[in-house]
């Protein structure tokens, strides 16, 4: 049984670049053929008759093969199913919808032209899943590929595009509307481009600014966003009314999950009032909570910037007798920006982050592993994300308090630890050189890295391939690397957060050695956060 082989098998032969999604659901099962075994062959569909080894593969004619040798002791059939992403579209509500050719095709075409025309088709996809269990059944969701259409939906020299930044600053806003700009009046020829102030409150209470190349040159150098931001404001009516009187045809939403909310509604009213208008989003944070794709962008040069802050702190507390630096970064739900800076770093004792409970007092807590820290080392570096331990700091609940765009205002858990720590040494008239350092805004008030401003370039151009294509109401983002259409609705239905069970965690745990703080991990008796001297059972416990 060496050699099993992995054969979809499929009575009609799919006609060439068919989409995954158009097979339905397939059975696999498992083939045994020994000339196959020296054809190196992976996970991905080969169509038989376009293989070079015609003289193999003959009895295999009009056959799907999915992927190479399998364990032998795997027979039963796996059930895959292949379901299309509901991306929504124009032609979902009008039915009078003119197509053109790609600029790229005209002959006259002056704008930038790829040298091999490599258009996407639709029936092309990006899958959800790369890793699977070979034993499991798979419901796989398709997404349309990003990328130029050989037929769009507007005459680029009649189209007028709006673009919009939202919510928190993030490295690489600039880059995004530089590149956005740049794609619709190279690749599209597209003359009318407006840069609306202030985020969604711009759209009706401020004058729009002109974008064209020359103005937006330089503005990927430059941190913020030229466009200016704002939390609040979003009165969907209004916005509306602003793009319909100015007869925008395609808006660009730049912004997190808020803005992402916002802009699903923006493009279910369009559609309800039957315009020829699409919205699409570029998914911004440095927080990386947004789920589905890959990571956010910005969130690399954060993390970048974060861990200078980190570097900074090690060097303080290596100087100062029993030194303990607190480094507070952002992260509201999700500590990623914490957990990467802190990896990255190498130099953190105990990291911090909103996805893990943490117990500070008593045996097993936090303040016992920073005895531990300063017995062993003589040194600490803690970092906290700013939404991790809000049992301790939060407001009370009953007036809970929230910003412009309804988000929850947190408590300052970084000071509360300094305060915390130093009074528990102080008690023990214990020295301790304590050193607090928050670099808030300094990690994505800054210009993109290299490599956020290649991804922002992409994420932009992907976003204007998708809105000449006539899709709407979509989110553009990379999925295992590859670029693809995702419905905004699906977007905002989760927060993307760090996964407890994944590899990555446990590297971040056996880098700073930090033992688990969760309540469920401390002995009876030891639970709660202001139990400090319940149930003494050592001198040791007692300053805990
Ligand atoms: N549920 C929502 N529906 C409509 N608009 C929203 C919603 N949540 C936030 N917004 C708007 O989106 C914009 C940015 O939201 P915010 O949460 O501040 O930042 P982010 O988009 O980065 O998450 C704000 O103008 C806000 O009013
Ligand atoms: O002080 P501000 O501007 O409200 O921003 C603080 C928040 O912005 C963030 O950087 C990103 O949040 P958004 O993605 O919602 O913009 C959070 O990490 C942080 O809590
Ligand atoms: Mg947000």
């Amino acid at each position: 049984m060496e050699n099993v082989h992995w054969i979809r098998q499929s009575k009609e032969a799919p006609p060439e670049r068919s989409s995954m999604a158009a097979f339905g659901s397939v059975a696999v099962v498992p083939f045994q053929h020994k000339k196959l075994s020296s054809v190196n062959y992976s996970c991905r569909y080969f169509y038989a008759n376009g293989w070079k080894k015609k003289k193999k593969l003959r009895f295999q004619r009009k056959r799907w093969i999915v992927s190479s040798t399998c364990p032998p002791e795997e027979t039963s059939p796996i059930s895959v199913s292949f379901t299309s992403a509901p991306v929504p579209h124009l032609s979902h509500f009008l039915t009078d919808l003119d197509t053109f050719p790609h600029p790229f095709l005209l002959q006259d075409a002056t704008s930038y032209r790829p040298l091999n025309l490599n258009f996407i088709s639709e029936q092309d996809g990006v899958i959800n899943k790369v890793v699977w269990n070979k034993q499991e059944p798979q419901n796989l969701v398709v997404y349309p590929r990003a990328g130029p259409r050989e037929r769009i939906v507007f005459d680029p020299k009649s189209v007028k595009a709006a673009i919009v930044t939202c919510g928190g600053l993030c490295p690489g806003l600039n880059t995004v509307i530089r590149e956005l700009t740049e794609c619709l009046r190279y690749q599209y020829g597209v003359v009318d481009i407006f840069g609306v102030l202030q985020g969604y409150r711009g759209f009706y209470s401020k004058e729009w600014i002109r974008l064209d190349p020359e103005r937006v040159d330089a503005i990927h150098k430059l941190g913020g966003t030229i466009l200016g931001s704002s939390r609040g404001g979003f009165d969907l009516n209004k916005i509306v009314d602003a793009i319909v009187q100015r007869g925008i045809h395609q808006v660009y939403v730049i912004g997190g999950d808020g803005t992402i909310r916002g802009a699903a509604q923006l493009s279910e009213e369009c559609r309800r009032r039957k315009l020829r208008v699409t919205v699409a989003s570029i998914p911004k944070t440095i927080d990386n909570d947004i789920p589905i794709i890959d990571k956010s962008f910005g969130f690399d040069t954060a993390v970048q910037e974060a861990s200078k802050a980190i570097d900074a702190a090690h060097t303080e507390v290596s100087c100062f007798p029993n030194g303990i630096g607190i480094v507070k970064l952002m992260g509201r739900n999700s500590g990623f920006i914490a957990l990467y800076a802190s990896l990255s770093s190498r130099e953190v004792d105990c990291c911090l982050i909103p996805e893990v409970p943490f117990v500070i007092h008593g045996r097993g807590g936090l303040m016992e592993y920073v005895a531990k820290c300063l017995s062993e080392r003589g040194k600490m570096v803690l970092v906290v994300a700013e939404g991790a331990g809000q049992e301790y700091v939060g407001n009370d609940p009953s007036v809970e308090q929230l910003d412009a765009s309804g988000n929850k205002k947190l408590g300052d858990i970084g000071h509360f630890l300094y305060e915390e720590i130093e009074s528990t040494w102080k008690k023990q008239g214990m020295e301790v050189s304590m050193k607090y350092i928050d670099p808030t805004y300094m990690i994505r008030a800054v210009a993109s890295n290299a490599s956020d401003n290649i991804y922002c370039t992409l994420l932009a151009h992907s976003a204007v391939h998708g809105a000449f294509a006539g899709y709407t109401g979509f989110t553009v983002g990379p999925i295992h690397g590859r670029h693809a259409y995702i419905p905004m609705t699906e977007i905002v239905t989760a927060q993307k957060q760090v996964d407890l069970r994944d590899r990555m965690w446990s590297r971040l745990v056996n880098s700073t050695g930090q033992p688990d703080f969760s309540p469920r991990n401390i002995p009876k008796g030891f639970q709660g956060p202001c139990n400090i001297y319940s149930s003494p059972q050592s001198s040791q416990e007692s300053i805990l």
